[in-house]
């Protein structure tokens, strides 16, 4: 008698931001390690609370993912998470990999966050390896600055000469070129980013800090978050002014652009989001609201701790 071993193969799909959700990684808290001293944040929101004695307890931020898990089964999304790494941070799945289209790619992140993507290798291992892409060495890239939109492809980056000095620059040139070879049929658009290592009201650590398209063509927006006033410019203008939800520099820092999608007319927000949520429900959109104010300490939220792998 003879076996077969079948290697299942995980077919991926991801072409936007909000058509129905089917898989995704969420982070985890657990294990999350000591509180670190200042000096060994890689984000100045994080530093700040380390600063002020406020920095977000384990337990709490468990609690909070564990929420968003609860609403992925309400909808039945298949979710996958991260193997425990001991003391280390292993919350903001969104930035280790990323998916366009059938590919996954990943990510040339943050030496201080490297060990995070062999956490998920029990995920990304499930593709075909020619779909599976590790893009060479200097092209710094992490998923919280790559967004899709059918089309295009938005990419954050910053363009300063200083860009070594910025532990907060975390996506450069070398990687959106590299990008363009494998996507020819896309349009990329790429943004180039305010930056702060200290002052996380001035630090737009990742696109999905200060923008995010939601529904079918409306868009969440803080200004202040470009560098270049042309590319604010542009996002009103590719949206338009009255589909747009501008956040002021407060709602920025709080994170109100970091909400997450599970399709075109249901997306996940943080409960405290007052404004943004009325604008959302006003709009006939349903809000699935959470409780995550302590995840949003260390400068992410609800985009930043998930990874979707395949959409409709
Ligand atoms: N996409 C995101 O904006 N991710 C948030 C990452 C926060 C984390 N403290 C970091 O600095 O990498």
């Amino acid at each position: 008698m003879k076996f077969f071993l079948y290697h299942v193969v995980m077919k991926l799909n991801i072409k936007n931001e909000t058509s129905r959700l089917r898989s995704v990684v969420l982070g985890i808290a657990n294990n999350n390690g000591p509180i670190p001293v200042p000096e060994a944040c890689y984000d100045p929101k994080s530093r700040l609370h380390v600063l002020n004695g406020t920095y977000p307890k384990e337990a709490d931020m468990i609690r909070e993912l564990e929420e968003v898990a609860k609403v992925f089964e309400k909808y039945n999304v298949e979710v996958y998470r991260p193997k425990i790494i001991e003391n280390y941070n292993q919350i903001f799945a969104r930035d280790i990999c990323f998916v366009i289209e059938d590919k996954i790619f990943l990510a040339n992140i943050l030496p201080d966050r490297e060990r995070e993507v062999d956490a998920i290798e029990h995920v990304w291992s499930q593709v075909e390896k020619s779909n599976r892409i590790r893009l060479p060495e200097d092209c710094h890239i992490e998923g919280g600055d790559v967004m899709l939109w059918n089309e295009y492809i938005f990419i954050g980056t910053y363009l300063g000469s200083d860009y070594a000095n910025f532990i907060t620059a975390r996506t450069n040139m070398a990687a959106i070129n590299a990008l363009k070879t494998y996507f020819p049929h896309k349009k990329i658009k790429y943004f180039n980013l305010r930056k702060s290592n200290t002052d996380p009201y001035n630090n737009a650590l990742h696109l999905d800090c200060c923008f995010q398209p939601v529904g079918k063509d409306k868009a969440i927006i803080h200004k202040n978050g470009f560098l270049d006033e042309e590319d604010y410019k542009w996002l009103l203008d590719f949206f338009g002014k009255k589909n747009v939800f501008e956040i002021d520099k407060q709602e920025m820092y709080d994170m109100n652009s970091n909400i997450f999608s599970i399709d075109e007319n249901t997306v996940i927000s943080e409960v405290n989001f007052i404004r943004l949520n009325n604008w959302l429900e006003e709009l006939g959109f349903t809000v699935e609201k959470v409780n995550y104010a302590e995840i949003a300490k260390q400068e992410g939220l609800l985009r930043c701790t998930t990874l979707p792998l395949i959409r409709d």
